[in-house]
């Protein structure tokens, strides 16, 4: 019999490079998923860690298999901070994205680093990981994956919108769930808050007090992604080849360039959005912080904006690669060809029982 109830660890890093997401999360089944947020911690990382992150894309295939060693390393032992810390008893599974250390999917490429069996071993621990390969193999993006739990577990929304390193957005259209990345956001904007001391623009402060560039703002929203089909995904690539050279060549205040940067945000996700009729937004990802950007929002967009609590804001994708797992380790379909372009619905992820399990 499939089983119906689980009790599993949701681990997420991505691309902000805030830290490392880990969430206990309990699920239960029964006609449609349900769930609940029990433990959650977003662990920040050490400055040599996010030195070694921020240099990940440049690094070498076999500098990347050391780094992925040691990160592995690092997460079991976050992960077992997690457990002890919460004095968590019953663990189905650890279901674990890793971090993302190239992506590139048009030329069948994509590595999330922290990925390696040691990890069911160091925790003893059953672990559903590295759910962005197969995609990948099958001729998808490997992006974005949420969106089926986006479907699964928050149907009441017309759109769902994660405002994180990237901007991506999940709907339905004709039965279908479709899904992409719409800008970059805040790997941009912290980039630059970077610059001038601050690690990101809380509430959007900086950037409400810049002024708008108008040339900048025209180039950013005439590169060609923005015109291209769906599906289609973004990665720190593309924003260090086209958007930090182009901002760059401007020589402009960091306050303009935010406030510049906003707009644009703010108009990529506007031209997604129906105007002739009202449609209900769920807002997550950190970006649901920043009250100038949401303001901007309202500006340009007639939908109805929900912003959920706190947990649901910061902890989605931990949440929802939890539901991932689960549904790898139920043998069912959590990756839709819809969403990424792969060429069949499937199953990802890969399971490694650990020794005790076996
Ligand atoms: N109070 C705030 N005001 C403005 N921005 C904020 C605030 N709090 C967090 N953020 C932004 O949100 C970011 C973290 O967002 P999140 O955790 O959703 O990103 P992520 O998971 O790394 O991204 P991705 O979804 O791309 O993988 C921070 O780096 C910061 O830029
Ligand atoms: C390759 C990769 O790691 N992509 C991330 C990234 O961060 C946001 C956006 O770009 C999204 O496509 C994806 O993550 C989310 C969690 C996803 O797969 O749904």
């Amino acid at each position: 019999m499939v089983k119906n109830n689980f009790n599993i660890i949701g681990v997420m890093s991505g691309t902000s490079l805030d830290g490392v997401d880990i969430i206990y999360a309990s699920f239960k089944y029964s006609n449609h998923w349900e769930y609940t947020i029990i433990e959650s911690e977003t662990i920040a990382y050490s400055s040599d860690w996010l030195a070694v992150l921020s240099s990940l894309v440049s690094q070498s295939k076999t500098e990347l298999r050391a780094i992925d060693e040691s990160y592995t390393k690092l997460l079991a032992h976050l992960i077992l901070q997690f457990i002890e810390k919460y004095n968590i008893k019953y663990i189905d599974a650890v279901c674990s994205h890793g971090h993302t250390a190239q992506h590139d999917p048009d030329h069948g490429y994509t590595y999330q680093i922290g990925n390696l069996p040691i990890l069911a071993e160091i925790l003893q621990l059953d672990v559903v990981c590295d759910f962005r390969v197969q995609d990948v193999e099958l001729g998808g993006q490997g992006a974005p994956l949420v969106p089926i739990g986006d479907a699964l577990l928050f149907p009441d929304f017309d759109f769902c919108l994660n405002l994180g390193g990237f901007t991506n957005v999940s709907t339905e259209i004709k039965g279908e769930r479709i899904a992409f990345d719409v800008c970059p956001m805040n790997i941009v904007l912290n980039h630059y808050t970077k610059q001038i001391g601050f690690d990101y623009d809380d509430g959007g402060k900086l950037a409400s007090t810049g002024l708008v560039h108008a040339d900048l703002l025209h180039e950013l929203n005439a590169l060609p992604f923005y015109k291209a089909d769906y599906p289609k995904s973004l990665g720190l690539e593309w924003v260090v080849a086209h958007v930090f050279p182009l901002i760059d060549s401007k020589n402009l205040d960091v306050h303009d360039v935010l406030r510049t940067f906003v707009e644009h945000i703010a108009i990529q996700i506007a031209k997604i959005l129906p105007v002739t009729k009202s449609v209900s937004l769920l807002i997550t990802g950190g970006g649901a912080f920043n009250s100038f950007l949401i303001e901007r929002l309202k500006a340009l967009t007639t939908c109805e904006i929900t912003i959920p609590n706190q947990l649901v804001i910061e902890y989605k994708e931990a949440l929802i690669f939890g539901l991932l797992g689960i549904l790898k380790l139920r043998g069912e379909i959590n990756c839709l060809k819809c969403v990424t372009g792969a060429s069949k619905d499937h199953s990802t992820g890969v399971i490694y029982l650990h020794s005790k399990s076996i």
